[in-house]
């Protein structure tokens, strides 16, 4: 099996998600692909009457979704990806397709019908490869496949059913539940692929990269479509004979029917004692790996022979396991070769970890991602004369951003490459972009970078390295080293501020918080949480609480100041009176300080707070075996008095001080969140 040299395939293409779930960004994005995401417009409203087995149902979904987004990119964004991914998660019971709740009582019939049984989850993944003609014209190459998994669910009363649908988490879910969050505490067993469950089959989504990229490369005689723009701005989709340039992966159908994959690609088996699939070798050789038939159309006619030959001749008959997965027969060739490779590119990758941070805080300062905004398409040598830089320097440095899916590289006709920004350079990289991350990037480039470059000492001697790395001694981080200069002060409260942007809206968002009236965030800094907070509860008041100095400053983010329920009060949090609240947020606090601060600040807020009140505590929460996620254990690297915590022990903590958790929330945003309430 490959993973990374397949994902590190599609780096500098132009690569597509459309769908808007946060948990199948979130399963790509961790496999390290880059990619933009546009939600498809495709409403899902196939009649589900007309598909003989549900799996045909999900990838016929998958297939409308991602093709709307290929359709439409050229129009609409003016750009044609190279590759758009579409995926469609069903559950089915009895032969009933579940999708997701419309209702909290459409939520209980869904989970009710679950209880104590055994359900499948498919979930249908289209690929779509767009190849752009010299004339305009785009060829479409179809690959698509599903994947099932089983998942038994314990015996569920009453009760349980309806504090799960009350938590708000099944409305989004097909099915009505998350396995990854709440959810997972309804679950027996599974067997087959977690992440399918989630909403994303990865390991077979690379096993057809591998396919494609890694063993596909000559040109086929296969029908192909072709979509060409037409003057009221719609779509004439025709057949044409022509070849494709390069990969010829195609799909049998139509792009723009509704057509029934085949038939004789047959249900996958859905039990352990299921037989083995039976390999059509004329026409549908990858139904083997649970592929519809289109896959093997999607191979070359030449790679499919050759193929063929090699099954035959070194007896690599594919097998597919109950699980839907392919096993090879020759394993010694999957043992020499494949896994080498897949650890050589792991190393080699963490290794240049440090080289892509850089450059992307290079390219951030020099504010490149802001003057390809506004002039896209310069070469080299004017964006060098823009930034006052070397034409060389500045060549590399661009080159490099491609590579890392920052920036896109055209040809022009004098053979000259020009840049533009990638969607994720427009959404994070530019300063006055609403999720704005360059406040931090700055941070990491001026305050974190030094302090990781003095990690070994850190590790020898368990001990922050501010004073190495900036010259102070300090006992109070904010206090002696981020706000001793204006300039640094403001730089960190910018830092803090596109943090909480980005992900304010998740954690204020994460529980019901209606029966609160008034809050007060504690060590709110410019309030761009406290905002978040008013936005998603406009029954809720609240105060900013932060040192006077970051008060004073906090003025510099307006338009937060004018919003009548926010207001700002100074104070230092372990010596003064906290304001009064019903519900006090700590967000990202409590990690940099020792224990016996931690406690001196969960005390006061535990005086302050009459049976009843809240505490909603946001930090990244490691997992309970300490296994991850990366980020929160790489942050701890540069941390010294403070600690990262698991959910539970900060649950233990607050219940220390009296407060008994009522829920955990892994958002899908870069915070988690804990909401509890005092005995
Ligand atoms: C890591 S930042 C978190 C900011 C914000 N809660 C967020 O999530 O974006 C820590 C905040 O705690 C504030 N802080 C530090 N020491 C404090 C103290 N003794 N009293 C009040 N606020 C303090 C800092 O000024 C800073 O705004």
């Amino acid at each position: 099996m490959v993973l990374n040299p397949v994902i590190s395939k599609l780096a500098g293409k132009l690569v597509v998600l459309a769908s808007a779930s946060p948990r199948r960004l979130e399963i790509l994005s961790n496999a390290g692909l880059r990619f933009e995401v546009v939600p498809s417009w495709f409403k899902e409203t196939l009649d589900k009457g007309l598909f003989k087995a549900p799996h045909e149902y999900a990838v016929e979904t998958a297939k409308q979704k991602a093709l709307e987004v290929a359709r439409r990119m050229p129009f609409k964004h003016l750009k044609t990806p190279d590759i758009v991914i579409g995926a469609d998660t069903i559950v089915t019971i009895d032969g009933m397709i579940l999708e997701k709740p419309v209702d909290k009582d459409d939520a209980y019939r869904m989970l009710s019908s679950l209880s104590g049984k055994e359900h499948s989850v498919f979930t249908g993944v289209a690929i779509v490869l767009c190849h752009e003609k010299e004339n305009e014209e785009v060829d479409y190459q179809l690959i698509e496949f599903y994947e099932e998994t089983k998942v038994k669910f314990a015996d569920l009363s009453d009760d349980m059913l309806w504090e799960y649908i009350n938590s708000g988490e099944p409305m989004d879910k097909a099915g009505g539940y998350g396995i990854q969050a709440l959810g997972g505490m309804l679950v027996e067993y599974v067997y087959g692929d977690f992440l399918n469950v989630v909403g994303f089959p990865l390991n077979h989504f690379c096993k057809q990269l591998d396919r494609i990229y890694n063993r596909c490369t000559s040109s086929s005689d296969q029908q192909s479509a072709s979509v060409r723009p037409s003057h009221n701005g719609t779509h004439a989709t025709s057949a044409l004979t022509q070849p494709p340039p390069k990969l010829s992966a195609q799909s049998s159908h139509s792009p723009s029917s509704p057509a029934k994959h085949n038939p004789t690609s047959g249900s996958r088996p859905n039990s352990s004692a299921a037989p083995l699939h039976e390999v059509d070798r004329k026409g549908s050789a990858n139904e083997a790996d649970g592929s519809c038939c289109t896959l093997v159309n999607s191979l070359s006619k030449h790679t499919e022979d050759r193929e063929a030959n090699l099954r035959d001749s070194e007896n690599t008959l594919p097998l597919m396991t109950s699980r839907g997965q392919v096993i090879e027969l020759n394993v010694t060739e999957q043992e020499d070769s494949e896994p080498k490779n897949e650890d050589l590119q792991r190393i080699v990758d963490l290794m240049d970890g440090f080289k892509a941070s850089k450059a992307l805080f290079t390219a951030s300062k020099m504010c490149v991602f802001d003057l390809l905004q506004s002039r896209p398409g310069l070469d080299a040598a004017q964006v060098a004369q823009e930034i006052k830089a070397s034409v060389k320097g500045t060549q590399r440095l661009l080159e490099a951003c491609v590579s890392l899916g920052l920036l896109r590289s055209k040809e022009r006709t004098c053979k000259k490459p020009v840049f533009e920004n990638t969607d994720l350079a427009s959404r994070f990289l530019l300063t006055d972009a609403p999720c704005s991350l360059r406040g931090y990037i700055q941070h990491c480039n001026d305050t974190v970078w030094p302090l990781f470059s003095h990690l070994e000492s850190a590790v020898w001697e368990g001990a922050n390295q501010r004073e190495k790395a900036f010259g102070k001694t300090s006992t109070d981080m904010f206090q002696d080293t981020f706000y001793k200069r204006q300039e640094v002060q403001l730089r960190f409260m910018n830092a803090m501020h596109s943090i909480a942007k980005v992900t304010g809206q998740a954690v204020a968002t994460a529980f019901d918080l209606s029966r609160f009236k008034t809050a007060c965030d504690l060590g709110g800094c410019t309030g761009a949480m406290a905002y978040e907070f008013t936005k998603a509860h406009p029954g809720l008041s609240v105060t900013v609480f932060d040192l006077p100095a970051v008060v004073e400053m906090s003025e510099h983010f307006h338009p937060l100041h004018a919003d009548n329920r926010m207001s700002f009060v100074g104070g230092d949090f372990f010596k003064d009176e906290l304001p009064k609240a019903d519900l006090y947020v700590l967000a990202r606090i409590l990690h940099d300080w020792p224990d016996e601060r931690v406690h001196i600040l969960l005390s006061k807020i535990a005086d302050a707070c009459s049976p009843g009140c809240g505490l909603l505590l946001s930090e990244i929460f490691l997992d309970e075996d300490r296994g991850g996620p990366r980020r929160g254990l790489l942050q701890a690297l540069s941390m010294s008095e403070g600690s990262q915590r698991s959910a539970a022990e900060y649950g233990l903590l607050l219940k220390s001080h009296g407060f008994t958790t009522v829920h955990v929330r892994h958002t899908d945003s870069l915070l988690d969140a804990i909401l509890c309430i005092k005995a």
